[in-house]
C-alpha cells in the first residue's frame, strides 16, 4: 500500500506520511486533512510513496479538502523537474506552485446570500399580499423587475429578513449562495478604452503566422527578435487574440507588473470587451484578492493572465500560449528559493502543455540567442519600426574631453547634449535623461585623506540623501547622520562624490530654469500610483524632461520624445560580472529605442568614459548582430554561458571565519570525484563582502552540461554537515554575481 507524503501548511515546512484509507482518490496536488499531534491540520500531497519501515503504524489521512488536485499534472512535473534542476527542496517549490494565499484556510471563497425568484408568482397570490402583507409584497415586486430576478440580500435593507423568511417558507423564493469575488480592479478610476487591432505590416503578419501556427501545432520556441518600437507588441496581441479565438488561454510573463505600466495598460485595452477574463497578478494583490484570482484562472473563468515571474505557475487549463516580454530581463531569475528562471520554466512548461511559447525582446539575452543559433528556438525577426520611422541617430560624446573642457572632474552635462536640450524646448518637443545607477551613487568622501563614509554592515558606500539629510545605504537600509568633518582625519571640507537623480535635477533647473522637470527612481516613486501619475503626466506634455534610472528602460512608448540622453553610459561595464557588457549594451539599446517613436526623427546622446567599447559602440549602430558575435566568441574563449552553465555556491555567516572555513570544506568535497569538465573555481570573498551584517564567501562552478553540475554540488551539499551558524545558497545558472 503506498502512503501519502503531506506537506503540513504553515511556516515550519513539516512533512509527514500518511496511510490512505481504502477507497480514498488522493494523488499528488491534492489538498488533505490530516491529524497532526493532538489537533488536525490541512496539507499538500507532495507524492505517493511506499514508506521505508513498515514496523510502526502510520496515521490515516482525515479527509480531502478540495475533490481534484490543486496542483495539475503538468505543473506538479514542471515542479519536480525544477527542484531536481535548482536543488530546492520539492517543499519551496510547492510554495511557488500553490502561493500561501491558497493554502491558507482563512482566505476561502467570501460569499453572500442571493434571494432568486424561479417564476413570477400568481397575480392572486399579489393581490393578497398586497393587503395582508405588504412588506412582502414590496419585495416581491422588486425581485421581480431585477436582472435575472435574483438581488442580494444585503442589498434588501436591514428589516426584510422576517419577510423573506416568510416568503422563502411560502415557496415563493428561494435564498441561495454566491460566490463574491473580491476584484482587485473594482476601486479603479482608470477608464480603459477598448483598442482595436492594427493592420499589421508585412513582417509582423509573418511573425504572426509562426505563432499561430504553432498555437494550432506546437512545436520549437520562438525568439520574436524586434527592433524597439518594431510592433512586438501588436503581434502579441493578435497572437493572443488568435488563442482566445480557438477556445485556449493565455499567459503573459512581463519583468515587472509595477514597471511595465503601458504594457499592461494595452493588454487591458485591447481586452476591454471581456475584462472579467483578464487576471493581472501584482505583488500588492490582498491575500483574499489572490485567493479569488487563483482560483478564477484555475477554473477556467479568467482566460488571460498577466504577472511576473511567478506567474509562470499560474494554473491556467487548456494553455495554448505563453508569452514571455523583454525575454533578456535578469529580474525572471528568482533570487529566493526555488531559484529558478522564469523564461526558461515557462519553455519547460510549455513543453510538458504543449502549447507554443514566445520569447520578445530587442535585445535577447546570449543565451536565447545562441539556442537559435543551434536551431533549439525558431527565430522570427521585426527589423524595422511598425510606423516605417528609421531608427533614432545616436552620437557618442567623450567625457574625458569634457571634463578638461568644463574643468571639473565629474561633468553632468556637456555641452552638446545642453545645446540638444534647449533646442528641445525651443520647439516643444519632450527628452528622456537616463542616468545609470549601478554602482555610482553620490558618496560622501573626504578630500584630503580619501576616507569614504560606509556601510557598517555591508561595507559599500553610503549615498546622500538631500530631502532627509541623511546617509542611507542602498543594501540593508542602514542610516547614518551626515559627519560635519571626516571620521579618519577631521578634515571640515568632507565632499559629495558622483551624483543622483536628485543633483542632476538640481543641476538641470540652474541650467534650464524654463523647463518643467520629472523625477523617476525608486526614492520618488515610493507613493502608491507615482509612477503612472508621472507617467501620464509626461505624456500629456505637463513635463518637458523627464529624468531617470532603470525604470524608465523598458517599454515606454512617447511619440513626442525625440531626445533621449544617457548620462554615465559605462559605469555597468565596471563591474565583476561576465554579462557587464551584455547589460550595458541592452540598456543602452533599451533606453535609446525611447525616442522618435512618433511622427518627428528622434536623436540619442551617449555619455561617457569609455567612448569605444563594443557595447557602447555597437549599441551605437543598432546592431545586436555585431555585438553578440563579439560577445559570443568572448563567451565561448572562456567558457562562460551560453557555452556553459555557471552556479555560485555562497556561505554566508555573522563569523567570518566559519563562513571561510565551511566554503573551504566544501570546496574539497566538491573536487572529489568531480563530473569530467567541470570547473571549480577558488574559495573567494564574494564582491560584496559583507551584507546585512553577514560575511559571503563563494565558489563559482561552471561545465558543459546543467545536470551533472547541479547533482554534484547536491550531492555534496546532502554530506556535509554545516554549522548552525552558517547559511550555504546554491544559485544554479546565477545572474548575480555580488
Ligand atoms: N501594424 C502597425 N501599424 C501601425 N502602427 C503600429 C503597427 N504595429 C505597431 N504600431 C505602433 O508602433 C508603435 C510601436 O509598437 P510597439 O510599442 O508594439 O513596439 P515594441 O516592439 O513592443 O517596442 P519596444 O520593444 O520598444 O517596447 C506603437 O505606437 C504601436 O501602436
Ligand atoms: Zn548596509
Ligand atoms: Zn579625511
Amino acid at each position: 500500500m503506498p502512503n501519502a507524503r503531506v506537506l503540513i501548511d504553515g511556516p515550519s515546512e513539516l512533512v509527514f506520511d500518511y496511510a490512505i484509507p481504502a477507497g480514498f482518490p488522493v494523488q499528488p496536488g491534492c489538498r488533505v486533512r490530516v491529524p497532526l499531534r493532538k489537533k488536525s491540520a490541512t496539507g499538500t500531497v507532495l507524492s505517493l510513496a511506499e514508506s521505508p519501515q513498515e514496523d510502526f503504524a502510520l496515521r490515516e489521512l482525515e479527509s480531502l479538502v478540495d475533490p481534484e488536485p490543486l496542483i495539475t499534472p503538468v505543473l506538479l512535473k514542471t515542479g519536480r523537474w525544477i527542484a531536481d534542476y535548482y536543488g530546492s527542496s520539492l517543499e519551496s517549490v510547492v510554495r511557488s506552485l500553490l502561493p500561501e494565499a491558497v493554502r491558507t484556510e482563512e482566505n476561502s471563497a467570501k460569499t453572500r446570500r442571493i434571494a432568486v425568484l424561479d417564476a413570477p408568482p400568481a397575480e392572486d397570490v399579489l393581490a393578497k399580499l398586497e393587503k395582508r402583507a405588504a412588506r412582502q409584497h414590496a419585495l416581491l415586486s422588486l425581485l421581480m423587475h431585477a436582472p435575472d430576478r435574483r438581488l442580494a440580500v444585503a442589498d434588501l435593507g436591514e428589516g426584510s429578513n422576517a419577510a423573506l423568511k416568510a416568503l422563502e417558507k411560502a415557496g415563493l423564493l428561494r435564498i441561495e449562495t454566491e460566490e463574491v469575488r473580491r476584484d482587485p480592479e473594482a476601486d479603479g478610476v482608470e477608464e480603459i478604452l477598448e483598442s482595436k487591432p492594427l493592420v499589421l505590416t508585412p513582417q509582423q503578419a509573418k511573425a504572426l503566422e509562426v505563432i499561430n501556427e504553432s498555437i494550432a501545432t506546437p512545436g520549437k520556441p520562438i525568439l520574436l527578435l524586434g527592433v524597439t518600437g518594431s510592433g512586438k507588441t501588436e503581434v502579441y496581441l493578435q497572437a493572443a487574440q488568435h488563442a482566445l479565438d480557438l477556445g485556449k488561454t493565455v499567459l503573459v510573463l512581463v519583468p515587472e507588473i509595477s514597471l511595465t505600466p503601458q504594457t499592461v495598460q494595452r493588454f487591458k485595452a485591447r481586452f476591454a470587451g471581456m475584462q472579467d477574463k483578464v487576471a493581472v497578478l501584482h505583488s500588492n494583490l490582498s491575500q483574499g484578492e489572490r485567493f479569488d484570482e487563483w482560483h478564477r484562472i484555475r477554473k477556467g473563468v479568467a482566460r488571460i493572465v498577466i504577472g511576473a515571474r511567478s506567474a509562470v505557475f499560474a494554473p491556467l487549463p487548456d494553455l495554448g500560449l505563453i508569452l514571455v516580454d523583454e525575454e533578456h530581463e535578469n529580474s525572471y531569475k528568482q533570487e529566493n528559493p526555488p531559484r529558478y528562471h522564469g523564461r526558461d520554466v515557462a519553455v519547460l512548461r510549455a513543453a510538458f502543455e504543449p502549447c507554443a511559447v514566445v520569447l520578445g525582446s530587442a535585445t535577447p539575452s546570449l543565451e536565447s540567442w545562441q539556442n537559435t543559433r543551434s536551431g533549439k528556438y525558431h527565430l522570427v525577426r521585426l527589423d524595422q519600426r511598425a510606423d516605417g520611422q528609421s531608427m533614432p541617430l545616436v552620437r557618442v560624446v567623450d567625457m574625458k574631453l569634457e571634463a578638461m573642457k568644463q574643468k571639473g572632474p565629474h561633468p553632468i552635462l556637456s555641452d552638446r547634449l545642453r545645446t540638444a536640450l534647449e533646442r528641445r524646448l525651443e520647439k516643444g518637443e519632450q527628452s528622456i535623461l537616463f542616468l545609470n545607477r549601478r554602482g555610482f551613487a553620490r558618496s560622501l568622501q573626504c578630500p584630503k585623506c580619501g576616507h569614504v563614509c560606509q556601510c557598517p554592515h555591508c561595507a559599500v558606500a553610503l549615498t546622500y540623501h538631500r530631502t532627509d539629510d541623511r546617509l542611507v545605504c542602498h543594501v540593508c537600509g542602514h542610516q547614518a547622520v551626515v559627519p560635519r568633518k571626516c571620521p579618519e582625519c577631521h578634515d571640515p571640507s568632507i565632499v559629495l562624490q558622483g551624483y543622483g537623480t536628485q543633483k542632476v535635477e538640481d543641476v538641470l533647473q540652474r541650467l534650464l530654469p524654463k523647463a518643467k522637470f520629472a523625477r523617476i527612481d525608486a526614492d520618488a516613486m515610493r507613493r502608491k500610483h507615482a509612477l503612472r501619475d508621472t507617467l501620464n503626466a509626461f505624456k500629456a506634455h505637463k513635463i518637458d524632461i523627464l529624468i531617470g534610472t532603470q525604470m524608465i528602460a523598458k517599454g515606454l512608448h512617447f511619440p513626442n520624445v525625440t531626445l533621449v540622453g544617457i548620462l554615465n553610459a559605462d559605469v555597468g561595464l565596471h563591474v565583476p560580472d561576465f554579462r557587464a557588457g551584455e547589460r550595458t549594451f541592452q540598456l543602452l539599446t533599451q533606453v535609446a529605442g525611447r525616442a522618435g517613436r512618433g511622427e518627428l526623427e528622434g536623436e540619442v546622446i551617449v555619455q561617457t568614459f569609455t567612448p569605444h567599447s563594443p557595447s557602447i559602440q555597437y549599441a551605437r549602430q543598432h546592431d545586436f548582430d555585431g555585438f553578440s558575435d563579439q560577445e559570443l566568441e568572448f563567451r565561448q574563449q572562456f567558457s562562460f554561458p551560453p557555452f556553459a552553465h555557471c552556479a555560485v555556491l555562497t556561505a554566508r555567516s555573522t563569523h567570518e571565519r566559519r563562513a571561510e572555513f565551511t566554503l573551504q570544506t566544501l570546496h574539497r568535497r566538491l573536487l572529489e570525484n568531480a563530473p569530467p569538465h567541470l570547473n571549480i573555481g577558488e574559495p573567494l570573498p564574494s564582491p560584496l563582502v559583507k551584507s546585512h551584517g553577514q560575511f559571503r564567501f563563494q565558489i563559482t562552478l561552471r561545465g558543459p552540461a546543467a545536470r551533472p553540475l547541479s547533482r554534484h554540488v547536491q550531492q555534496v551539499l546532502e554530506k556535509t554537515s554545516l554549522p548552525d551558524d552558517v547559511t550555504v545558497v546554491f544559485d544554479m545558472d546565477a545572474q548575480n554575481f555580488s
